[in-house]
This record gives C-alpha cells, sequence and structure tokens, in this order.
C-alpha cells in the first residue's frame, strides 16, 4: 500500500491502559506500513473527568468513547483505539469498527492482600469494584462479602485499594497484564463463575463508515477469530439493551468449527442469575448472541432487566 502523503493521526484516551493499547496499535501499523508517517493525540472523554460517580450512576453510554468520535469526524483525527468493552454496541452514524484486534487474557482476576484467592478471602471481606456484573457474580459464590465501589484508572485503584483498607480488588487480567503487573495477580476468575464484559480483553479500532484509506491500514490489525467471538456478544448485548450499568456478561469462544457463546444476565444483588449457552455459526456470529439473548430472555432476563432499570433508576 502506498502511504498517504500526511500523517495518520491515531486518537486515544489518556490513561496508562489506553496509552499502552494504542502504543501496541501504532508499532503494529509502522510495521506493517514503514514508509507511513503516524501521529498520536490524547483527548480527554467523559469518563475520565468523573471519577467519583459510581458508573452505573452516570449511565451514559459512550462514555469512554464519544469525544474521540466527534474529533474523529472532524476530520482531527483518523482513528480511535478503545477497549472494545468500553464501546457502545451501537456506534454514532458515521463511525464504524475498522479492526477488532487480537484478544488477550478476557477473565477477570482478584488481586488480595493476603496473597489468596476467592475463597481464602475472610468472611465479610471488603472488595473493591465498580461493576455490576462482577458484583452480581461473585456474590452467588460468596454472598457474605462487601463489594464496594472503586473506580477510577488502574494505578488510582490499586492506591484506593490501600487507602481504603480493601481486603481485594476485582479486574480485567487483560488491563493487569498490559501494564505489566501479572505478578500481583492472586486468582484468575473462571469464566464458568464469571463472564466477561462482552469485547472484555479486546482492543478495537473504529474509524469513519466509507474511509477506505484508512480501512484497508487497519484492516491488517483484524484478528478473525477474536472479532468474530466479540461480535456474537456485542450482538448479545445489543439485543439485550444492556449498557456497562447492567449486570450482563458474555463470553464467545471457537471450538474446532463452531461457535459457543455463553451469556449472563443477573439481578443486582446476585439472587436471579439467568445463564446459558448457544452453538452457533463463526460465518454468522450476529446470529448466534441473538439467538443467546432471545433464550436468555424468555427464561427470566427480560424480568431481570425491568427490575435492574427500575433500582438503578434510568
Ligand atoms: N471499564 C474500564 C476498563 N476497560 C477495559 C479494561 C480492561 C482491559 C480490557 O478489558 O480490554 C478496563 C479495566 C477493568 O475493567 O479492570
Amino acid at each position: 500500500m502506498s502511504a498517504l502523503q500526511r500523517p495518520v493521526v491515531i486518537g486515544t484516551r489518556d490513561s496508562a491502559l489506553a496509552l499502552w493499547q494504542t502504543h501496541w496499535v501504532l508499532e503494529r501499523l509502522k510495521e506493517l506500513y514503514p514508509e507511513q508517517s503516524f501521529e498520536v493525540k490524547h483527548i480527554k472523554t467523559k469518563g475520565d473527568k468523573i471519577l467519583d460517580v459510581a458508573l452505573a450512576k452516570i449511565g451514559d453510554k459512550g462514555l469512554f468513547t464519544k469525544e474521540l468520535e466527534v474529533a474523529m469526524l472532524n476530520g482531527e483525527i483518523d482513528m480511535a483505539v478503545h477497549s472494545m468493552k468500553d464501546l457502545p454496541t451501537v456506534l454514532p452514524e458515521g463511525c464504524t469498527i475498522g479492526a477488532i484486534c487480537v484478544r488477550e487474557d478476557c477473565r477477570d482476576i482478584l488481586i488480595s492482600r493476603d496473597g489468596g484467592g476467592l475463597e481464602d478471602l475472610p468472611q465479610v471481606a471488603k472488595v473493591g469494584t465498580a461493576s455490576l456484573r462482577r458484583k452480581a457474580q461473585l456474590w452467588k459464590v460468596r454472598p457474605d462479602l462487601q463489594l464496594v465501589d472503586i473506580r477510577g484508572n488502574l494505578q488510582t485503584r490499586m492506591r484506593k485499594m490501600e487507602e481504603q483498607n480493601l481486603d481485594g480488588l476485582i479486574l480485567a487480567a487483560a488491563g493487569v497484564k498490559r501494564l505489566g503487573w501479572a505478578e500481583k495477580i492472586t486468582e484468575y476468575i473462571p469464566v464458568d463463575m464469571c463472564l466477561p464484559a462482552v469485547g472484555q480483553g479486546s482492543v478495537g479500532i473504529e474509524i469513519r463508515e466509507g474511509d477506505e484509506e484508512i480501512g484497508r491500514l487497519v484492516g491488517a490489525l483484524n484478528h478473525a477469530e477474536s472479532a468474530v467471538c466479540v461480535r456474537a456478544e456485542r450482538a448479545l448485548l445489543r439485543t439485550l439493551e444492556g449498557g456497562c450499568q447492567v449486570p450482563i456478561g458474555s463470553l464467545g469462544r471457537l471450538c474446532g468449527d463452531k461457535l459457543i457463546v455463553d451469556g449472563v444476565v443477573a439481578s443486582l444483588d446476585g439472587k436471579n442469575i439467568c445463564r446459558d449457552q448457544v452453538e452457533g455459526d463463526p460465518a454468522d456470529p450476529e446470529e448466534a448472541g441473538v439467538r443467546l439473548a432471545e433464550k436468555l430472555l424468555q427464561q427470566g432476563a427480560r424480568e431481570i432487566l425491568i427490575q435492574v432499570r427500575q433500582e438503578t433508576d434510568l
């Protein structure tokens, strides 16, 4: 591919994790297109500015992505690098996903003060997580835990764990590993116990719809297997109309020539949990995601979601 006669501008949030992910994308692009010049532009999002309110209460879709999309549609940047899990399932008009990159470990992890796993935490231990999805699923196995809201970027959360005297912290493995803190992980939480967030562990590149040059450039970073799994998960979430404020988890996996998709919808207290699995065709991941969502809705997820929306007042 011939180089564009101008630098290609990559937009990113400025958290340490976002920068790590953006530099990973930048390095891959430079390897692929040594003749092309690139620039990185940092953009603050609403989610980076409002740090003292629980995400479930802000409840705003695109909290970590909107300012980047505006900059992209204005032509200030050519692409935006996101954690797929922060990217809403419906994108603004004019925006599209150019690539879903190879997925890191998709699991949630525990960092505990005493170095043990979930089972070793003392009764009524205080554990930090802001995610309703994690709370609901963990309460099912450890109803005694005090799960306290904790927000901010990864460094902030680690600091708050000390300051607030928490016994543990639940985070996504991908972010912790990317920041080089893998040795702090005291347990990988099995996905059978806690299904990850839709898209967790995968980095996505959003581009302008119809921008063929940029589309070709970033298309090379698409990882077919990861993309199939994440597309199925996103179809499930879109069908359930859940945002980060609703306890929904999902994981797509390729097993031979089959796509296996798991999904969960939970009440806020974790007492009512609806979880199931479907098998689908990797050639049509959306069909599998939608079918699983409909199956869950029939099995009680509809009532759970109505109740969650009332309780979170959104
Ligand atoms: N909600 C914040 C967020 N967005 C993406 C990640 C981790 C990296 C990933 O899932 O790709 C995190 C931190 C966390 O949940 O611990």
